[in-house]
């Protein structure tokens, strides 16, 4: 016999893991599938910034929240798989059968779709042999603040994320210099004037032309950066190169013909904010999810995980209740709440 779950949640970023916890408190037999080996999703993209907008949260570091969020997904137990990749869904009567790059198979009653903007990699610079510098000083990510300490940086983008990197590591960093391709920084505003009042000196229609090693070859020591209107070629000495230039999304999740879900931008699916898609049994949460006014922030993924597990709930079981009960009557809670209650109280040895 299969083993069959409720909901099959594909994608372990904030919106697959908020929905794997909530799902878990609405009852529902639930497996999460994640095609990276770590769960986290787009935040494990930015572990040591500081993520201030989330409701009652104090600000909190990137990784610190992803930990957190790994936790709650797990409070009811749910089978989940990394270092799986989900390859195609297809239909049979009333159950679904997911396919997932290891030649698996698994089944299930509905499907939440999780994947956020796809599989993501950033876009690497196009310089030959940049790629060489990657284990040393050419960073597509920042993945630990001390490496910036006192040292000259330089950004290559004009977004946010470049933006909210130079403003992070102004206090810490000797110089930062970010140039832009573009004649005008596509960062919000707010941050543009952060960064101005950090001391961040920035280069708009510029672009790096060259890589220069050191003598050893190990690493870059300079860069040619060179600005489209003036023509000027500057050779600037450099510690370390964060490239920020946006994100490769790969869609490659794929259904077969009887599932049609109608999309937005060639891969966001339109949907609900209830979480529904135009495919009965198939629900949607986080970025992938598109409806009117929807913004994809932190925020947002966890109003879309509730709405589309309550309505996976609605769907298997019409007379359920429309949405979980949170208070602390729920049974789920009495005896995971005793055990909180009385780690808090323990009486302290002497
Ligand atoms: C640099 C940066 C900074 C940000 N800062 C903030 C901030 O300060 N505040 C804020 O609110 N938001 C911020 N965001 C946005 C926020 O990170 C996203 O809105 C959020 O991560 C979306 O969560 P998600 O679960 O929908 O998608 P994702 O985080 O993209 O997760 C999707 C997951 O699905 C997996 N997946 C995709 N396809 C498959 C497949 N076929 N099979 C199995 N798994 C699959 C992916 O590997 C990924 O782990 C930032 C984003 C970036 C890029």
């Amino acid at each position: 016999m299969q083993n069959i779950y409720d909901v099959t949640i594909i994608g372990g970023g904030p919106a697959g893991l908020y929905s794997a916890f909530y799902s878990g408190l609405r009852g529902l037999k639930t497996k999460l599938i994640e095609s990276q080996q770590e769960l986290g999703g787009k935040v494990l993209l930015y572990p040591e910034k500081l993520i201030w907008d989330v409701g009652g949260h104090p600000p909190v570091l990137g990784g610190q929240f992803v930990k957190q969020l790994v936790e709650q997904a797990k409070v009811f137990d749910p089978t989940i798989l990394t270092g799986t990749k989900v390859d195609f869904v297809e239909r049979q009567d009333d159950l679904f059968i997911i396919h997932t790059a290891d030649g698996s198979l698994h089944y299930s009653k509905t499907i939440l779709l999780a994947v956020g903007g796809g599989i993501i990699n950033p876009q690497k610079l196009t310089l030959e042999g940049a790629e060489k510098y990657e284990m040393a000083n050419l960073h597509y990510t920042v993945q630990s603040y001390q490496r910036f300490v006192n040292k000259d940086i330089i950004i290559s983008g004009g977004g946010n994320a470049a933006i909210d990197w130079a403003v992070e590591l102004s206090p810490l960093a000797k110089s930062i210099t970010v140039i832009y391709r573009k004649e005008k920084l596509s960062a919000h505003e707010a941050t543009i004037q952060e960064a101005i009042n950090a001391g961040v000196k920035i280069e708009c229609n510029t672009t790096i032309t060259k890589l220069i090693s050191n003598a050893d070859k190990t690493a870059i020591q300079f860069v040619t950066c060179e600005n489209a209107i003036t023509k000027e070629s500057i050779v600037r000495p450099i510690d370390e190169v964060i490239v920020s230039h946006g994100y490769n999304y790969e869609a490659s999740l794929e259904f077969d013909q009887a599932i049609a879900i109608p999309k937005k931008d060639d891969y966001y699916f339109e949907g609900k904010a209830t979480g529904e898609t135009a495919q009965p049994g198939i629900f949607a949460a986080g970025d992938i999810l598109s409806f009117e006014g929807k913004v994809n922030l932190l925020i947002g993924t966890f109003q879309d995980a509730a709405n589309a597990v309550n309505s996976i709930k609605t769907y298997l079981e019409p007379d359920a209740y429309r949405y979980g009960m949170v208070s602390s009557h729920n049974d789920l809670f009495k005896e995971k709440n005793r055990a909180i209650i009385e780690e808090r109280f323990a009486p302290v040895e002497n």
